[in-house]
């Protein structure tokens, strides 16, 4: 996966199928969007691209107090390189790119720099300044613009909705295993591990399970990850040799 910061020097993409978001925890709900973008590109022997934003907008707009996240940027490209798509947009998202209008951005970005042939977003998608644009807005532009858009409707795991908030209150808890269930794949967790076992994460607000031990996997083999009363990660126990450096654990 290709991996691009900002709009500036993008390449010519083919006939790119995209999708716009937070992505965060790139979840089962997400995985049907990212699997259609892959199907669509791959239908006119085209590019998936995902746009997403960093900071998360919650972040530059202060709109949520004590906002956690399930996933750095790191884990995101891990996750999202993993599904098979072929490129990815990180957005610069600070205050002057949250005042666009939801129709320059289609206009100037997703059609002006992007080439979009084919959007994709979700039943609740909302973007541009003030979140005023939507699925209807895009629908209403695409005939101007020669897109076509795609809306999936609301997807569920064992009857219950998959957000990005349910599945925060699930590692909240702790219950490591029901939102495995719900993001598709392992919680991660990537970080720096020093010579006594402490884990930096390279995401200041990535949220971790409560203080207790978990059976975790480091780079692929067993151990056990203690998260300290302070909230703080330290590998306690591995097979094998105790690994150094940069590792990626999946609880
Ligand atoms: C051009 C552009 C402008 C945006 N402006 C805003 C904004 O003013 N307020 C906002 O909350 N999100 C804004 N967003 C972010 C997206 O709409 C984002 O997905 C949204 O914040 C997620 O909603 P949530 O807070 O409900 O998760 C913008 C996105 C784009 C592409
Ligand atoms: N459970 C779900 N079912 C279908 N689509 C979903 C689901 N959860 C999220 N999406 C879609 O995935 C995309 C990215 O979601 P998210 O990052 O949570 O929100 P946003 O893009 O508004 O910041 C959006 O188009 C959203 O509608």
């Amino acid at each position: 996966m290709r991996v691009f910061h900002g709009f500036e020097n993008l390449p010519s993409f083919r006939s790119p199928a995209a999708t716009v978001g937070s992505y965060d925890g790139v979840h089962s709900g997400h995985r049907v969007l990212l699997d259609r973008i892959r199907r669509e590109a791959a239908a006119v022997g085209g590019e998936s691209i995902v746009l997403t934003f960093a900071p998360h907008p919650r972040v530059t707009l202060g709109t949520q107090e004590r906002l956690r996240l399930l996933t750095s940027l790191e884990e995101k490209i891990y996750l999202l390189d993993r599904f098979g798509i072929d490129n990815l947009i990180v957005i610069p998202f600070d205050r002057a790119f949250s005042r666009i209008p939801s129709e320059s951005f289609v206009k100037d970005y997703l059609i002006g720099k992007v080439g979009v042939k084919n959007l994709v977003v979700g039943f609740n998608h909302r973007f541009g300044h003030d979140k005023e644009g939507d699925y209807r807005l895009l629908n209403g532009l695409h005939d101007e613009f020669g897109f076509r858009v795609t809306e999936i409707e609301k997807q569920d795991v064992d009857a219950e909705k998959v957000s990005s908030t349910v599945i925060r209150r699930l590692i909240e808890r702790g219950e490591m295993n029901k939102a495995a269930r719900m993001l598709s794949h392992p919680y991660l967790l990537a970080g720096d591990v020093d010579c006594a076992g402490h884990i930096a994460s390279g995401e200041a607000l990535k949220l971790l399970p409560p203080p207790g031990e978990y059976p975790v996997r480091i780079e692929g083999r067993p151990g056990v990850l203690r998260i300290t009363a302070k909230g703080t990660p330290e590998l306690l126990r591995t097979a094998g040799k105790m690994p150094s450096g940069h590792i990626l654990i999946e609880f």
